[in-house]
């Protein structure tokens, strides 16, 4: 079977959060001797594309409403994916030294539009389409509603659901940006007096997975006004838990770390994973060390970050270490907390891939007190790195970590997510820390636990033989 992925983000090419791992990391458990799947990204301004070459294996225009575009499709000239990936290079569009920005209508189509035209050439049509988040949302509707695009009919398309809160909003305006269509089905695009693509694909694709079956669930009735759609489509809608890429997250092989270490090792590479965030970051090592990694937004609970960590730091019993960015007010008052806090607290406002991996290994726990969680990874790799979890029990979370009090349970879980509950599962942490039998047991006991893609990875190879 030929799968395709389009997608706005791919590891390691361009990462702003889980979506480019999932799309890194998918692809290659998918390949085998009866599969092959491929990527088609954006070509953007940024260290990978800077640091590798590329080559031009398609040029033409794409018209979008009155204006038209020059676009190339490029390929990597060395092969460094495991999958073979082609971007999408609009220059005067997609070209940019970000992947977002707060209008992104012409960008995304542009590249959505683009992809097709050149799916069009192709000599052999592939067997699924499948589609990632509203940036590629009005995929489904295209191929079902579009003149240009009749030939692909038949061809079976699949929408994935990383998160349902951004949904790629634009003003019926710019209707005619979208290549002509039946438009007595204009209705398709719509939802709640505008032009919404996650809607339109919802509507339009042949079969929509969520990242976890829990979020699915919660979707029907908390899906920033998608609720009903997603309760009436909910027949063909399927939640699929992310795997996470073991040939990236492994204690034994992860470059980026400071010791790597396996299961037998973990005390001797936790601790010089942590005296070295220690040492950078000043911290006090024989502390416990809670950490968070992440986007700052109201999703993942981080306006509550600076009363939750300014109560648990006063008691001066716990380090609290923070890699992240996002909300500008949120970030100012974490920065603030640096003086204070001086000797047990740190922060570092930025995205750093390497840290990131390093502070997974080094930590002793990671919080994620989400309002909203499809599915989460850094749960995954915190457990894979032997790092106890701390979670809001929702979503993905909620499908993946269990509260130490249950039988078998390896977790710290909190009902909502409000700084009382932070703060109580905090302290919750801070004791089981002292007690190092149980809490070392805990350590290599998640270790062992198989979140790895290939049994994820084969649910949706079924789904689409379903749908073929
Ligand atoms: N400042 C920083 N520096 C370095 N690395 C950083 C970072 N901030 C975040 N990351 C990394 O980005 C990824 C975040 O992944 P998540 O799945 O937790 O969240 P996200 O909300 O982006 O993804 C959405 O899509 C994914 C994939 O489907 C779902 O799991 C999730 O629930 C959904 O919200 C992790 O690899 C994390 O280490």
């Amino acid at each position: 079977m030929n799968i395709i992925h389009i997608s706005a983000e791919c590891y390691p090419v361009a990462k702003v959060g889980g979506l480019a791992d999932v799309v890194g990391a998918l692809p290659k458990y998918q390949n085998n001797s009866n599969n092959r799947a491929q990527v088609i990204m954006p070509f953007y301004d940024n260290k990978f594309t800077q640091n590798n070459t590329f080559s031009s294996v398609f040029e033409s225009e794409l018209i979008l409403g009155e204006d038209t575009y020059n676009f190339n499709i490029l390929v990597l000239k060395d092969k460094p994916l495991d999958f073979d990936i082609f971007f999408v290079d609009v220059p005067l569009l997609l070209f940019k030294d970000y992947v977002y920005s707060f209008d992104d209508t012409s960008r995304f189509l542009a590249f959505q539009i683009a992809a097709l035209d050149w799916l069009l050439t192709w000599h052999d049509f592939p067997d699924v389409i499948h589609c990632h988040d509203h940036h590629t949302g009005l995929i489904p509707f295209m191929l079902q509603e579009s003149y240009k695009y009749e030939v692909f009919r038949n061809i079976p398309n699949i929408l994935t659901i990383h998160n349902a809160q951004y949904q790629g909003w634009f003003s019926h305006n710019k209707v005619n940006l979208i290549p002509p269509f039946n438009f007595n089905n204009v209705g398709l695009l719509d939802w709640g007096g505008q032009i919404n693509p996650l809607a339109a694909a919802i509507k339009c694709a042949w079969s929509v997975t969520t990242v976890s079956p829990s979020y699915m669930e919660e979707l029907k009735s908390n899906a920033n006004g998608l609720e009903h759609l997603l309760s009436a489509e909910s027949a063909k809608c399927t939640g699929i838990l992310n795997g996470i890429d073991w040939k990236v997250w492994n204690t034994e092989t992860d470059t980026y770390i400071k010791k790597q270490y396996t299961e037998g090792s973990i005390s001797a590479g936790k601790k010089a994973n942590k005296k070295y965030l220690c040492d950078t970051f000043n911290l006090d090592i024989d502390k416990p060390l809670f950490a968070f990694i992440g986007r700052l937004v109201g999703e993942k609970g981080s306006d509550l970050f600076p009363e939750a960590f300014k109560n648990s730091l006063e008691k001066g019993n716990a380090n609290i270490l923070l890699l992240g960015s996002g909300n500008d007010a949120v970030e100012a008052e974490l920065e603030k907390l640096k003086a204070p806090y001086k000797g047990i607290y740190n922060a570092f406002i930025g995205y750093d891939e390497t840290l990131s991996h390093i502070i997974y290994a080094g930590a002793d726990f990671l919080l994620m007190p989400s309002r909203v969680e499809p599915c989460g990874l850094n749960q995954m790799y915190s457990l894979r790195y032997g790092t106890i979890p701390i979670v809001r029990s929702i979503g993905g979370l909620k499908d993946t970590v269990t509260d130490i009090a249950e039988k078998g349970g390896f977790g710290i879980c909190h009902k909502n997510t409000d700084v009382l509950e932070i703060n109580e599962a905090i302290d919750r942490a801070v004791e089981l820390y002292k007690n190092k039998t149980i809490f070392n047991k805990i350590r290599k006991q998640i270790m062992k636990i198989d979140h790895s893609w290939d049994a994820s990875a084969q649910e949706y190879i079924t789904l689409y033989e379903s749908i073929n």
